[in-house]
């Protein structure tokens, strides 16, 4: 058995043909202009505008609805125009009589060419690369010469708002820089172009992911950050608890009243020895005294309500105190919308949320983060082959979208980082997925391992596919992504719905080459009974899961769903090699800088 037989085997469902002639209809009708929405007018003819559009909320003009028009720009000469943005290259000509400022505003990749003469501001101020700055001139078209590539450039009889920057101390300067040392300085790696490429091609995406749901008239719900459940059971939980501040708290107390007894004791004290010195009367004396026994008495007493104050966490019967906690149980950043979505879905259908997802997981790896961003969705009344048609749709949705519109940061990304990066966004786009059971997989990786392949984890029926494997799958056996399906229940979460063999559930992955999973999904267990049995099987705690069982209880109904890693789509799609490099504040182990 080959892979390429298997897949030829499996007979495509009619909802992934649907889906893709459309996508296929969709992708060609898109031109250009489009592409850039709003930034750019048109006129009735379809040709492009020679009024330039000005951002509606500021006075600038953007630099993408100039240089990202069908003519580059060259349709707008004789325009005025005010840009502000960042210098990336600056350099001075005719000794000093001018200078040319290669500027980016982060609207598009590329840059505008600034032509400012030493008479309209002091150059020196403006060449260093990182400068910012706010253009007003005139739009040219820069005289035909050696090497020029600019189809439009500004000519600027004003410059102000300079901001400049300190050349030996900026951290940004011209030379490639490599990850790592970016990663450092968070706050100002946006400045540089394949960031700024990541982070675009990463909105982009972002909107598409709701542009599906919405085409699909899936519901939105925001499921909560704060909460209760651990849905994957792995305990990789982060816990949100007010506990430990409290604990300071209430002992920084103690201490600031005890500091505070001592001082009245001692400034009653002085006033005694004053007293005495002075010869006041005994009377006197004997009042003074009388305060000072108080202040004593009273320091005594919060010295022995600190010696009583246990340091630390609330204890009863050995276990922490959680009823002292803000929510009075203990909590945690949410693992996964699912449970929640679960009960949304037996209530208005289909739904989804995205939000920012949370894994306390030791991981060291370039594919995992400590915070990152999931799409789930839940799909109401549908199996298996539902839910991975729905899954196969909405990443050829969103691959299709990136190449739409987000084709010249793909390339600068392409460029920089992985040239097959577009070949294999265009192979998801238009390409059915390859599917094979988790068995069939395992067959195929027996298989190569029999002709010579090794793996690190040793191959067999009944093991958690290792990053190795699937990538092995995706990349050299299928070449394109690849969905594997009814996973053996031993490695696969209670909630997943059990096959008739028995032995194994109704689990789906999306596998991507360069990635490995990107989708992870299944058909919910929606018989009561069964659902008991796996909860007991798996050792969990039946109260714990109370509320999820009890809707299987009430009106039960069979449903499908399945979440993506946003940014494990992101490294998809830009080629990038490590997770910690598309996401721009990336929390990891040891890592949570800004
Ligand atoms: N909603 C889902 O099916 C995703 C699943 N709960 C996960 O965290 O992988």
């Amino acid at each position: 058995m080959t892979a390429a037989s298997l897949d030829k085997d499996l007979a495509m469902s009619s909802a992934v043909q649907k889906a893709l002639v459309w996508y296929r209809s969709r992708i060609q009708s898109i031109r250009w202009t489009e592409y850039l929405g709003k930034l750019v007018a048109t006129d009735k003819d379809g040709a492009s505008s020679s009024t330039v559009q000005n951002s509606r909320f500021s006075s600038r003009t953007r630099i993408a609805s100039i240089l990202g028009r069908p003519d580059g720009g060259a349709g707008l000469a004789g325009q005025k125009v005010r840009i502000s943005g960042w210098v990336k290259t600056g350099r001075g000509q005719g000794k000093g009589t001018f200078a040319f400022l290669e500027v980016n505003d982060g609207s598009c990749a590329a840059n505008l060419q600034v032509m400012v003469d030493a008479s309209v501001s002091d150059l020196s101020k403006l060449v260093a690369t990182g400068t910012c700055l706010t253009a007003d001139g005139c739009l040219k078209i820069p005289p035909k010469g050696k090497g020029t590539k600019q189809k439009i450039e500004l000519r600027a009889d004003k410059v102000t708002d300079v901001g400049t920057v300190d050349p030996a101390t900026y951290p940004l300067p011209k030379t490639n820089l490599s990850q790592e040392y970016l990663r450092d300085i968070t706050h100002f790696r946006i400045r540089t172009k394949s960031c700024a490429a990541t982070v675009r091609t990463g909105s982009i995406a972002a909107k598409l992911v709701d542009g599906f749901f919405d085409e699909e008239l899936f519901t939105f719900v925001h499921t909560p950050i704060i909460t209760t459940c651990d849905c994957e059971g792995g305990g990789e939980t982060f816990q949100v608890t007010t506990l430990i501040k409290q604990s300071e708290k209430l002992e920084r107390d103690v201490v600031m009243n005890i500091e505070a007894a001592k001082l009245i004791v001692e400034e009653k004290g002085e006033a005694v020895a004053q007293l005495k010195a002075a010869k006041a009367s005994l009377q006197e004396i004997a009042a003074l005294v009388a305060e000072l026994d108080e202040a004593e008495e009273a320091l005594a007493e919060v010295e022995e309500i600190k010696s009583r104050l246990k340091p630390g966490l609330p204890y009863k019967d050995g276990k922490i105190d959680y009823s002292k906690d803000f929510f009075c149980r203990p909590t945690f950043l949410t693992v996964s919308g699912q449970f929640q979505l679960e009960s949304c879905s037996r209530g208005i259908g289909d739904v989804y949320t995205f939000g920012p997802t949370f894994r306390a997981e030791k991981s060291h790896t370039s594919r995992h983060l400590s915070e990152f961003r999931m799409v789930e969705a839940e799909i109401a009344f549908a199996g298996l082959e539902e839910l991975m048609n729905c899954a196969e749709a909405f990443v050829k949705y969103i691959c299709n979208g990136l190449l739409e519109k987000g084709y010249d940061d793909l390339k600068v990304l392409a460029e920089k980082f992985d040239k097959d990066c577009i070949d294999r966004l265009k192979v998801a786009a238009t390409t059915p997925f390859g599917r094979v059971t988790y068995t069939e997989a395992i067959k195929l990786l027996e298989e190569a391992v029999a002709q010579g392949k090794t793996f690190e984890k040793q191959v067999e029926w009944g093991i958690d596919l290792a990053s190795e494997h699937e990538r092995y799958l995706t990349e050299v056996l299928f070449q394109k992504p690849l969905i594997v399906y009814n996973y053996p229940k031993e490695i696969k979460p209670f909630y997943m719905r059990l096959n008739d063999d028995g032995k194994t559930v109704g689990a789906m992955d999306v596998l991507v080459p360069k990635v490995g999973e990107l989708i992870g999904g299944s058909e919910r267990e929606e018989r009561f009974d069964v659902l008991m049995e796996r909860v007991e099987e798996m050792g969990l705690s039946a109260e714990q899961h109370e509320w999820y069982t009890e809707l299987r209880r009430q009106g039960t109904a069979n449903h499908s769903g399945f979440g993506m890693g946003f940014e494990r789509m992101l490294l998809f799609a830009t080629g990038i090699d490590n997770i910690r490099d598309v996401s721009l504040f990336p929390r990891y182990p040891g890592r949570a800088d800004l």
